[in-house]
This record gives C-alpha cells, sequence and structure tokens, in this order.
C-alpha cells in the first residue's frame, strides 16, 4: 500500500513572529490509487498543502510520507510524485518543442538509447491522446486544452505513483474542461494513479473524487467518501460551500466565482490572525445558536470526529445529523 500521507503538516511563510502559517497542522490521507478531491476558498491553504508534498513550499513541522518513507528521502531518487499546475504555459519552455519537453522529464537511465526515449515520448503522447505528429511543435503552436495534456504527459514521464493536480482545468476554456477531465479520469484509472485533486468546483471534485477533503484556514475541516459528505456534510463550512452551489436561491456562485474570494460566502478569513477556539467561530452560524456567546466553539479547538468509520469533520457538532443550519436549534439538549 503506498498511500499518501499529510501527517499535521505546518507550511509558516516568512519570519518566525512575522508572514503567516499558511498551513497550520493539516493531516489528510490519500489512499493508494484514489482520488482525493481537495476544497476549499481561495487562500485556504490547498495549494501550499500541495507545494509542501513536492519540495515547492518549506515544512515547518510535520510529515509528508508516500508508503511510508518521508517524501524528502525519495526524492533523491526516482521521482513517484508528481506535480501538474494550473497554468501549463508556466511550465513548458516556450522555445523547447513538445517532444524535447517530455523527453526532458524522462528521468535518464543507464543504457537508454535516443531511440528508446523517442519511442517512451510517443507513448506518453498517445497516454494523453495527442497525436506523435504533434511533437515537433512548440507549446505556442497548441491550444491551452493541448498544452494541459503536455503538462500531464510531463508528469507521467516520470512514472509516479501519485499525481497532484492543482486546479488544472480552471484556466480553460470551459468548452474543453470537460475533455481534459475525462482525459484524467480515464488515465488515472488505467493507470492505477493515486490522485489529490486540487479544485475550485464541486461538481467537478465529485465527478472525479472517491474522497473529498474541506480545508479551512490552514487545515483540513471535513473528509469523508465524496457522496457520504456532500449529502450529509458535518461541518457547517462545507454546508456554507454547498449553499453557494448555483441553483440555490439568495446565493452567489462560490463555483462560477473562483478568482473572486467566495463572494456569497461569510468574510474571508485572514490566515495573519487567526482566531482562538475553532478557526471557523467568528463565521458560524451554528456556534451563536447553541450558545449565546458562542461558548466553546470561542474557547476550544475542535478535534477531527468520526461522523462514520470514513467521515470525519473538526466541528463540536458534527455529530448532530439534523444540524441543517439555518434552521435554528433548541440548545445543547437537542444534540
Ligand atoms: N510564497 C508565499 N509567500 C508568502 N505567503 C504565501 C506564499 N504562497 C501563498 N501564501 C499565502 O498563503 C495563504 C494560502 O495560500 P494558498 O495559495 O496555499 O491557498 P489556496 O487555498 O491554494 O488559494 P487559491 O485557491 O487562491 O490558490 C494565502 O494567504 C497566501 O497569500
Amino acid at each position: 500500500m503506498s498511500d499518501l500521507v499529510f501527517d499535521a503538516v505546518r507550511v509558516h511563510y516568512g519570519h518566525r513572529r512575522h508572514g503567516l502559517t499558511a498551513v497550520d497542522g493539516a493531516s489528510l490521507t490519500v489512499p493508494s490509487g484514489q482520488v482525493v478531491g481537495l476544497v476549499g476558498e481561495s487562500g485556504s491553504g490547498k495549494s501550499t498543502l500541495a507545494r509542501a508534498a513536492v519540495g515547492l513550499a518549506p515544512l515547518t513541522a510535520g510529515r509528508v510520507l508516500l508508503g511510508g518513507t518521508d517524501v524528502r528521502q525519495l526524492r533523491r531518487g526516482r521521482r513517484p510524485l508528481q506535480m501538474v499546475f494550473q497554468d501549463p504555459y508556466s511550465s513548458l519552455d516556450p522555445r523547447m518543442s513538445i517532444g524535447d519537453s517530455i523527453a526532458e522529464a524522462i528521468p535518464r537511465q543507464a543504457g537508454r538509447g535516443a531511440a528508446e526515449r523517442r519511442a517512451e515520448v510517443v507513448r506518453l503522447l498517445e497516454q494523453v491522446h495527442l497525436a506523435p505528429d504533434r511533437a515537433a511543435l512548440l507549446p505556442g503552436q497548441l491550444s491551452g486544452g493541448q498544452r494541459q495534456r503536455v503538462a500531464l504527459a510531463r508528469a507521467l514521464a516520470g512514472r509516479p505513483q501519485v499525481v497532484i493536480a492543482d486546479e488544472i482545468t480552471s484556466a480553460l476554456d470551459v468548452s474543453v474542461q470537460g475533455t481534459v477531465l475525462n482525459l484524467v479520469r480515464d488515465v488515472q484509472r488505467r493507470l492505477r494513479l493515486s490522485m489529490l485533486f486540487i479544485s475550485h468546483n464541486l461538481a467537478v471534485v465529485r465527478y472525479l473524487s472517491d474522497q473529498v477533503a474541506v480545508m479551512y484556514l490552514g487545515r483540513i475541516v471535513e473528509t469523508g467518501p465524496t457522496e457520504e459528505v456532500l449529502a450529509d456534510p458535518r461541518h457547517p463550512y462545507t454546508r456554507e460551500l454547498l449553499a453557494a452551489l448555483p441553483g440555490r436561491p439568495g446565493r452567489s456562485s462560490f463555483l462560477q466565482n473562483a478568482e473572486d474570494d467566495a463572494p456569497g460566502l461569510g468574510e474571508a478569513a485572514d490566515p495573519h490572525h487567526p482566531p482562538p477556539g475553532c478557526r471557523y467561530h467568528p463565521r458560524c452560524p451554528v456556534g451563536p445558536l447553541v450558545h449565546a456567546d458562542r461558548g466553546i466553539c470561542r474557547t476550544d479547538d475542535p478535534a477531527e470526529g468520526a461522523v462514520s468509520r470514513a467521515h470525519r469533520s473538526a466541528c463540536h457538532f458534527a455529530p448532530a445529523a439534523d444540524l441543517t443550519y439555518p434552521t435554528p436549534l433548541r440548545g445543547d439538549s437537542t444534540l
């Protein structure tokens, strides 16, 4: 089993007292061969968590393990962990042909000749549904969707066990997003890859993910099987995300305003000044309904609790199945 495990990961940017803690004790498991969708508003720390796994963000505390081994040790040899980014332009050299760009990502091995590498490039192009004759083109001669497929081919060149995909369709034309998502799903299943799939778009996450993880202000606040979490969310923040989905009256779309800091949701959280107690309490509609002074939510940081075998939520009131806010609660006795 080569699960990818984020164990109490902390990432602090800047000096100790100044700066900010973008990820603050986040724990999450991506089980081998499964897709975990990571959602949360802009600034919640999703990209930082992902980047910490591949060494692009400083791991201040905690560990990231793949199959029980610290990923920092794995980086010295082969690259079982690969990341694909939102903007394929930034990850491709505009002066390098697609073929050379993919060839460059194939790990060097003694005894592998030029012909063998060319054959590998063709195989990788086919894997992402690009014709071999595309190899001679430059990135600028491809569409955005095709460039993202090249970025995926580069990631697959390392024969990874895990692919981390960070908003890989957000910058693409809506018309090609579906094609790229279908390709990603197809490749993930065929190669039995594990995948951490970061997206603002809950509909996309639902389509692709076996499990969903919800991040708020540097922490994972809810995880579980996708259908279970979406049908029966137990963290008020997850409910807030779902309530902001298109088609719900009176709320603007969290999903359609991906770059817009989620209008329609409560006041944006400030990672420079995380509140005491539950980080979500200043925005939470549940606490004040239970206690006039927000009680425990204001003072105690909730630990992740089990809702079911695979479903966890870091809310003091997670076990309350009938907590369908904004319906007022009758008091502690009903919980
Ligand atoms: N290199 C950096 N230096 C300092 N602060 C950073 C850096 N990268 C990210 N941050 C800050 O860390 C916090 C988390 O950012 P991050 O990009 O991880 O969030 P996100 O959930 O991925 O958001 P988005 O969806 O907008 O990418 C934000 O407050 C951001 O401004």
